[in-house]
């Protein structure tokens, strides 16, 4: 099954957390499930905060990217369109909000699930809480906003 992030297009497949063709990125996928969205990332040794626990900048950017992807697909979703189809949907982070509930292992796969919280015209608002083995220990949110023509290259 394909992810959200394997729709973008190259000009837009570059993004650290989520670009396909990054290679020393985090190439993050997302997935619908049900009303949910879904990513899973396995951390390695160097995303360490302290010693068996993860550097909360690493769970930033997941949520961030898991968040911008679940805005482009809400976006289609909305629109009953495939995400291949044009005009592309793609988003980009206006604010982006992060609450450390727990210190996060460093060890187990990841959990984010994502719900969609308020679309906007040009605006959606996602929620996400990222899990370590059932357990939530963070928690955001991102304000994404459909990307404007000034970031293509
Ligand atoms: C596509 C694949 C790549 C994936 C990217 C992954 C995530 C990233 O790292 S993106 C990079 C980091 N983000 C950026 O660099 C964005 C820089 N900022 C910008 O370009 C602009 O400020 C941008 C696009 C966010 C908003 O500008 P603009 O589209 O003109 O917004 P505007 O029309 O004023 O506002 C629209 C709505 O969004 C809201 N909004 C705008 N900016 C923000 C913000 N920064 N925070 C919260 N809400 C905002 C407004 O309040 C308004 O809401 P409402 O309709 O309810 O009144």
């Amino acid at each position: 099954m394909q992810a959200f992030q394997d729709f973008y297009p190259e000009n837009v497949a570059h993004c650290y957390g989520c670009g396909r063709l990054n290679a020393d990125g985090h190439q993050i996928k997302t997935f619908w499930d049900g009303d949910e969205t879904v990513t899973r990332f396995q951390p390695k040794p160097e995303h360490t905060a302290i010693p068996g626990f993860v550097y909360g900048g690493l769970l930033a950017s997941l949520i961030d990217c898991h968040c911008t992807g679940t805005a482009a697909a809400a976006m289609y979703r909305a629109e009953n369109r495939a995400m291949d189809s044009l005009p592309a949907f793609r988003f980009v982070t206006g604010s982006l909000q992060v609450s450390y509930l727990k210190p996060t292992p460093l060890g187990p796969q990841l959990e984010i699930r994502g719900r969609v919280k308020e679309i906007k015209g040009r605006k959606v608002v996602v929620e996400a809480t990222l899990y370590a083995e059932g357990v939530a220990t963070a928690r955001g949110e991102v304000v994404a906003l459909q990307m404007p023509d000034s970031f293509t290259a």
